[in-house]
Order: C-alpha cells, then structure tokens, then sequence
C-alpha cells in the first residue's frame, strides 16, 4: 500500500489555483523532497495530506486511508512553518504531554535524547533560540512515533550547525523504516536528504526523480573525451548513458550516473581515451530552468 497517493488533486483559493492537478503516489520507507519556489504549491499540498484543507477537487490518501482517519489513528506526525509553543511548560513538560496522546508514543528519554534536548529539558519552552524551538516541534512531530512524518520547511530558522544536526536526526528516524515527505526550496538540502525530489512549480509537478536523474534530464551531466578516428560503438549501452554525441574527434555522453559510465568506459570498452572531462549541472540550474515562470 503506498503511504500517500493523491488523484488528480486541485485546490483553488478563489480566483488563485494554488494545486493544479496533482497526481502523485509515494512508497512507505522513502524519504521524499518536495521542492519549490514561494508560492509553488507545497504548503498546500501538505496541508491537503494533513486533512488541515480539502481538496477543491481529486482524492487524497494516507495509508489507503482519509487524512482525518489517518492522522487520528497517529499514522501521521508534522512539523509546519509556525506554531508557538505553549507558554509556561518546560520542555520535558510539553513534549511529554503531546507524546501522551498517543496510542504508542516513544518513550520520554528517548524522545528527547534523539532530538538532542535532554540538556534543554527544564528549560520553559517559550524561552528557547530559534533553532532550540525548531527542535521541540520536531520532537512533537515524532512523538507519537508515525509512520509518516511530514516536515514544512523544517529548517528555516535554524544556522548552518542546527541544520547539520537537525537532519542528521530526521535520517536517523527515517533510517527506522519510515517515510518522510518534506517542503523545501534549499535545493542541497532536498539533494541530500531523500530519495526522490519532486519539484513543483505554480501547482504541478514539474520533475520528479532522484537529484541525479533532475540534474540529468535538465540538460546536465555530461562526460566528454577525445576519440579521435576510433569507432564508437556501443557507447550508448554503457552504464548511465542517454545521448552520445561525436564531434571532431571528441565524444560527449549525456549520463544520470556519472561514475558509473566513468567506471564502465575504462573497464569495459577497449577505447584509448585522453582528455576526458565530465561537466555536472548542478541542482540549482535544473531547478530554475524547471521552475522558470512561463512566458505569458
Ligand atoms: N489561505 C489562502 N488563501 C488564499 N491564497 C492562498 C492561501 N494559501 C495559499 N495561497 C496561495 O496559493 C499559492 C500556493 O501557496 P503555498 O503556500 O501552497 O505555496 P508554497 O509552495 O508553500 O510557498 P512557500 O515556499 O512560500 O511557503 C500561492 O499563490 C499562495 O498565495
């Protein structure tokens, strides 16, 4: 059964159409990226799968089930843009009462050593840096130990460092077998953390993939050579390889995986091969050809 599908779903705010037709379906145990500029669509599309919002029109589902139903059988952990956290509790005080509330929470110790807060515990949660409360709301998000956890933009307050530690976390809960979908428009942070980005632009899904096969398919990587007079037979069947091209003696190879084209034309092919040079779009320029406005 997939953890969420969603059939052609559209969500219009009046005149804007902030979803505009998505028909996506993701496996338990992954660990997805939804990548965006502003306004592109993911804070609604989260909210969808939380049941926090219904679709204008399409079907959503959670482990074959209604958001509502999923997120009361405690399916369902997130961690959304804002939230200010109960006043006056310490943090020991506010996670353990969150965890309470569900069926099969993870016990308090843990719940605050692998979010790093056993030495913020009795501090009052409403007195925390940005990034301290960014790691109670994480904690919360995961305290009734679901299966999927949903994160909106988990990491925009925190510095470099939170950052690091803060999905070191996230990976060690997904690691468990659970799937995660976050929001994000830092592209190294969706190319990092999962294993599949889907990026979305004004509502629908533009590319969807692993970050090598997005960086690939936008015109990107490329390993090119001098061949000189040899034949260049069966270089589309390496590992890897979309296109080849041969052009004054020097072959380029359109490739999704780099190294193991590199690996299979020196291992496997018999070709003398000098000046080889491999050119990677990086993310950031698939990203913006993908999510540039269209003409209008
Ligand atoms: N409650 C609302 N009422 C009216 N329009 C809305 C509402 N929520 C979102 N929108 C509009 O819907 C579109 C998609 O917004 P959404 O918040 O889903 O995008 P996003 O990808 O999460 O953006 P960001 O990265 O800025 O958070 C935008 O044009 C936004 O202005």
């Amino acid at each position: 059964m997939n953890a969420i599908s969603l059939a052609g779903v559209r969500k219009s705010y009046g005149e804007v159409l902030a979803v505009d037709g998505l028909d996506l379906t993701m496996e338990p145990g992954r660990t997805v990226a939804l990548l965006g500029p502003n306004g592109a669509g993911k804070s609604t599309t989260i909210n969808m799968l939380l049941g926090l919002t219904r679709p204008t029109a399409g079907e959503v589902r959670v482990f074959g089930r209604t958001p509502d139903d999923a997120v009361a059988a405690g399916d369902v952990g997130a961690m959304l843009q804002e939230g200010t956290l109960i006043p006056e509790l310490t943090v020991r005080e506010l996670v353990d009462f969150v965890r309470r509330l569900y069926p099969d929470p993870l016990p308090l110790t843990e719940l605050l050593r692998v979010t790093g807060l056993t030495d913020l515990a009795s501090r009052r949660a409403d007195r925390l840096s940005g990034g301290q409360a960014q790691r109670v709301r994480f904690a919360l998000a995961i305290a009734g130990s679901p299966r999927l956890l949903v994160l909106d933009e988990p990491t925009a307050a925190m510095d470099v460092e939170s950052r690091r530690t803060f999905w070191q976390d996230m990976r060690a809960y997904a690691a468990e077998g659970r799937t995660v979908l976050f929001a994000t428009h830092y592209l190294e942070e969706a190319d990092e953390n999962s294993d599949r980005v889907i990026v979305i632009a004004r509502g629908q899904v533009v590319a969807d993939g692993t970050a090598a096969q997005i960086k690939a398919d936008a015109g990107g990587t490329s390993v090119e050579f001098f061949l000189g007079a040899q034949p260049a037979a069966r270089l589309d069947a390496l590992p890897g390889v979309t296109g080849v091209t041969i052009l004054s003696g020097r072959a380029t190879l359109r490739t999704t995986d780099t190294d193991a084209t590199v690996a299979a034309l020196y291992r496997a092919t018999t070709l003398e091969i000098s000046d080889l040079r491999i050119h990677g779009a990086d993310l950031e320029d698939a990203f913006l050809a993908l999510t540039r406005p269209s003409e209008a």
